[in-house]
């Protein structure tokens, strides 16, 4: 029996699109019915229990009469938009089958990186599970645009995870387990475990299964183990069929061990759920300054910017070789800095106003990369 899955209190779940969909395309409700009865037996044991389905484009394919999932963004969005609805629909009366409501919950990475979003997420989903209710998340597909998105739901669902500090992580997908290769070819072997980096050396993460529908493939599947294990999080990896052992602690799937204590977690999202949308080139004083004493960047030790950011957005901090050395998110849009730049913060102040005494990047919104 696995401990890190039997004492785990708070659950995140989730499941990927060819879990969901038959293979004539459209929404299989034999196995959401499923995966409700599965989840359902979780929360009746008094656990917590998040999950985060994938499936919305998938399922509005078959209405749309589209025969496989589209490439380009605005069809995607528009499947996702029908797909979603039928999904939340089909869940609702899934889980009402055991007494349980559904809440539905879209988010986008702004809504996991910017402070006031982040805590708003936070409370949203705190409160859904106090009040017994079980979320269910995906990516807000139809408003996020190409540079905004999650893209895979492996990702979010880990970035979940840390959000509302699970004590575990489950990812069902349609194959049981990671493999040393593609599981279709015969020399491949199981992964039972993986303690750390070394243990995935040697294995070929390859792309999305047969059903068509998925996007990640293994590497994204892996990358969010990362993630969570990072949180110290621990991540079992199985097949959708197999949730009731893998949820009851039976050795199935594959095991990501936690490789380290938990940072704070907004800042564990800033770190990996954002791309930076500019680069603020710091001098020595200002490097030793953020990586070393932890505080704040003034305008003072900056000494060139790239990007066109606003105000709230993350971007990397650099030293003079141009290495990111830092991630934050910035209090000034990009227009404003240069006129800034290696002045103190008291001679703004008494120059333009009491508003330019303010850093460029608090410390409390700064992780080092
Ligand atoms: N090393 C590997 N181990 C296991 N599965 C792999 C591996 N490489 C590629 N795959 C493929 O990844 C698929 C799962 O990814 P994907 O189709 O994106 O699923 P989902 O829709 O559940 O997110 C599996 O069906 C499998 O064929
Ligand atoms: N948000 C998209 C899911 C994207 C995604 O990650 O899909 P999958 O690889 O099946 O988990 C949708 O609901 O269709």
């Amino acid at each position: 029996m696995r401990e890190a899955v039997t004492s785990a209190r708070r659950i995140v779940v989730k499941i990927g699109s060819s879990s969901l969909t038959t293979a004539a395309g459209g929404l299989d409700t034999a196995r959401v019915d499923a995966l409700a009865d599965v989840l359902g037996a979780l929360a009746s044991d008094g656990r917590e229990v998040v999950l985060v389905s994938s499936g919305a484009i998938a399922a509005g394919l078959a209405p749309l009469s589209i025969p496989r999932r589209p490439r380009d963004l605005a069809t995607q969005q528009a499947a996702a938009s029908v797909g979603q609805g039928l999904l939340i629909g089909r869940y609702a009366a899934s889980f009402a089958r055991h007494g349980l409501t559904v809440g539905q919950v879209l988010l986008t990475v702004d809504d996991v990186t910017r402070r006031a979003h982040y805590r708003n997420a936070y409370r949203t989903l705190r409160k859904l599970l106090d009040m017994r209710v079980v979320p269910i998340v995906n990516e807000n597909d139809t408003v996020a645009t190409e540079e905004i998105r999650f893209g895979d739901n492996d990702r979010l669902a880990a970035l979940v995870a840390a959000l509302v500090h699970a004590d575990l992580l489950v990812l069902l997908s349609d194959v049981d387990a990671l493999y040393t290769g593609d599981p279709a070819r015969p020399d491949t072997r199981k992964v039972a475990e993986v303690r750390s980096e070394q243990d995935l050396a040697g294995i070929t993460l390859g792309r999305p299964g047969k059903a068509g529908v998925g996007t990640g493939g293994m590497v994204t599947k892996v990358e969010a183990a990362r993630i969570a294990t990072g949180f110290g999080i621990p991540v079992v990896l199985t097949a959708a069929p197999l949730a009731a052992p893998a949820l009851t602690g039976d050795e199935v799937g594959t095991l990501f061990h936690p490789v380290r204590q938990r940072p704070t977690a907004r800042l564990f999202w800033l770190a990996h759920a954002t791309s930076p949308r500019g680069r603020l080139h710091l001098d020595p004083g200002a490097v030793q300054a953020v990586v070393a004493r932890r505080k704040s960047l003034l305008p003072a030790g900056i000494t060139a910017v790239d990007g066109a950011f606003t105000a709230g957005d993350p971007v990397d901090l650099v030293d003079a070789s141009g290495a990111p050395v830092a991630r934050g998110l910035v209090n000034y849009d990009a227009v404003e800095l240069p006129s800034l730049l290696g002045r103190s913060t008291g001679e703004l102040a008494a120059a333009l106003g009491p508003a330019y005494e303010r850093e460029v990047v608090h410390r409390d919104d700064l992780v080092l990369l």
